[in-house]
């Protein structure tokens, strides 16, 4: 169910941006930097566990009907389906760290921001840009997992999700991903300010 109250403890950090602009490289660096204190959410999904996927670690792998009883009771912050599989976060993914202590680290796309904002949870946004671009068909083709056909779907989508990022009050903090290091310490600096 929905909280109806806020919660108690630091606010969730939402990081977005499109496909191939960094988020896994830099959040992932992040949460290794500082493991007592940040923590990403599990999401909820529908598809099955990949040989080596943990229940609860990496994924909260439920039945398409657990996940539609989970809809109904108002229990998913943000969910979409993608390929055929539903996804989501849910709000006790988002209370599992705050109840560890940690500020929990939401990745997620332009679809489930607005959907954070949307619902009870406060929560700092942190948009994370490509630097152009050719700059980011050049990454989604260099990080070698994507068909053609998906890296012209994600530049699409990237088109979609940047102008969105510019509508007033949607994020807190843009940073440009042109540098790594620069962007890392731009992202680190935001997440540790609270
Ligand atoms: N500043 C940078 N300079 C050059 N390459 C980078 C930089 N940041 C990230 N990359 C590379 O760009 C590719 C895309 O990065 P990454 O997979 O982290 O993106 P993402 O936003 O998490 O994408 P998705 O939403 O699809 O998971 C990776 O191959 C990564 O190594």
């Amino acid at each position: 169910m929905p909280p109806t109250e806020p919660h108690r403890g630091p606010k969730p950090i939402v990081i977005s941006g499109p496909s191939g602009s960094g988020k896994s490289t830099i959040t992932n660096r992040l949460i290794a930097a500082y493991p007592d204190r940040f923590m990403f959410s599990v999401s909820h999904t529908t598809r099955r566990p990949r040989s080596g996927e943990v229940p609860g670690q990496h994924y909260y792998f439920l039945t398409r009907d657990q996940f539609d009883k989970l809809i109904a009771e108002g229990g998913f912050i943000e969910h979409a389906e993608f390929s055929g599989n539903k996804y989501g976060t849910s709000y006790m993914a988002v209370q599992a760290a705050q109840d560890a202590g940690k500020t929990c680290i939401l990745d997620i796309e332009m679809e489930g921001v607005k959907q954070m904002h949307n619902s009870h949870l406060q929560a700092r946004y942190l948009f994370l840009s490509p630097p152009s671009y050719e700059e980011l068909e050049k990454r989604l083709r260099g990080r070698g997992t994507d068909k053609e056909e998906d890296i012209q779907k994600r530049l699409k989508q990237a088109k979609t999700e940047m102008e969105y990022a510019e509508t007033e009050g949607v994020h807190d903090k843009k940073v440009v991903n042109d540098d790594l290091e620069k962007a890392y310490k731009e992202v680190e600096e935001f997440c540790l300010a609270e």
